[in-house]
């Protein structure tokens, strides 16, 4: 185990060229000395301002059908907005200040590429100026099957109708082993992979997104972050990563684990994550969101001191952490996120989804 990180560690990360070797051995340091390496590489990256978008979150359906093991989301008998519900959210959002909505939802048979452009191009017509951010690579994956529409026309559709920027997650884990347990009817990973590099070729950017702590090594856990990396290379089309600890409850991977005694991630593993997230994708993905939904309030506060540079939306509804046993509530006011960051020492600032300032 390592006492300290090496001079030529440290360089290397500089650099943005660490290995999953070098990553697994930094993995073993004590908390202290990657948090305090993390925060260094957050300051020279970013500086001491925190950012966060003023958004509503915007679920289109919750019927699906995939079978993702740790999701208590989907239901066989779920809701369906129409058009004029979404439009009704998208005004409640815009008359509470927000600037993006972040559409989500489920694959189904029925929703085609025609049906997500109208989504787009219906919102975009009342409200221009809001950003949408939405849809998932699997729900859009799915849809082209459904339309027989390829990939890179899909994506073109998407952005000619309006759509600002596709959402990074169905992610998980991007290992195949893990897959097959977590959501054997999703994309494979190479399906994942492909997904977003061509709607980064599209011109629209993503986020990027992890979700950790149920079925995966270290090794997987830590690799995903080098998928991550590469596409970055390749693509340059990646605005944030958002670590997701997974959430246990009411869902059948959660309950296996409950079974065994074993709960969700600890407090320090999530900080400690966050610290290596920013350690291995330095130079490359400059923006790591602490989700406060997910990590709750306080520690969303702590991780701006492990390598967090930004608290994500105010979200003002939230069901897919609500339903699987988060007791963070669904919406924090701007004034106290930006409370949040003043009290850390920090500069708040509104961003949109492209991290550009408001
Ligand atoms: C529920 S889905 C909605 C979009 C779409 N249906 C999909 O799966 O791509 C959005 C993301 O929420 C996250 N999520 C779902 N259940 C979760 C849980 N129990 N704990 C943590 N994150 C979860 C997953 O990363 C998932 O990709
Ligand atoms: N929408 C959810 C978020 N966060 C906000 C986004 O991740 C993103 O930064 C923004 O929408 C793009 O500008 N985080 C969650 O954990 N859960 C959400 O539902
Ligand atoms: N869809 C959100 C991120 C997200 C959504 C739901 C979650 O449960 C977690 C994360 C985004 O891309 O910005
Ligand atoms: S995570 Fe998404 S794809 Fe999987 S079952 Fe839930 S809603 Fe469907």
């Amino acid at each position: 185990m390592l006492p300290f990180i090496p001079e030529a560690m440290k360089e290397k990360v500089y650099e943005g060229e660490i290995t999953l070797m070098d990553a697994l051995e930094l993995a073993e340091l004590s908390p202290l000395i990657l948090f305090n390496f993390a925060d260094e590489l957050r300051s020279s990256t970013v500086g001491d301002v925190v950012t966060y978008v003023v958004n509503r979150n915007i679920y289109i359906t919750n019927m699906c059908r995939g079978n993702c093991g740790f999701c208590a989301y989907r239901s066989e008998k779920g809701f369906m907005l129409d058009m004029d519900q979404i439009l009704e959210k998208v005004s409640e959002a815009s008359k509470a200040g927000a600037v993006e909505v972040c559409i989500q939802g489920g694959f189904l048979p029925q929703l085609d590429i025609d049906y997500y452009t109208s989504v787009v191009e219906n919102i975009k017509v009342e409200f221009p100026k809001m950003s949408i951010h939405g849809f998932s690579p699997m729900e859009i994956f799915y849809a082209c099957g459904n339309s027989d529409v390829s990939l890179e026309e899909a994506f073109e559709r998407l952005k000619a109708a309006g759509l600002d920027t596709l959402t990074g997650t169905s992610a998980e884990i991007l290992s195949d082993r893990v897959r097959r347990i977590i959501c054997p009817g999703k994309l494979s990973t190479e399906q994942w992979v492909h997904t977003i590099m061509t709607a980064h070729q599209a011109g629209l950017k993503t986020n990027s997104t992890i979700m950790y702590g149920h079925v995966e090594t270290l090794t997987e856990r830590l690799n995903h972050l080098f998928i991550l990396r590469s596409i970055q290379q390749r693509t340059g089309g990646f605005t944030e990563l958002v670590p997701l600890p997974f959430m246990p409850y009411n869902n059948p991977i959660g309950e296996n684990m409950l079974s065994q005694g074993k709960f969700m991630t600890t407090g320090i593993e999530d900080l400690r994550f966050y610290a290596l997230a920013r350690i291995i994708l330095n130079g490359h993905i400059d923006n790591i969101q602490a989700s406060w939904v997910k990590l709750g309030k306080k520690l969303s506060q702590v991780a701006l001191h492990c390598g967090a540079n930004d608290l994500g939306g105010t979200l003002m509804e939230d069901k897919i952490s609500t339903a699987s046993g988060s007791t963070n509530g669904e919406y924090v006011a701007p004034a106290e996120i930006e409370w949040i960051i003043r009290s850390s020492g920090r500069i708040p600032k509104q961003r949109n989804a492209l991290y550009e300032g408001i």
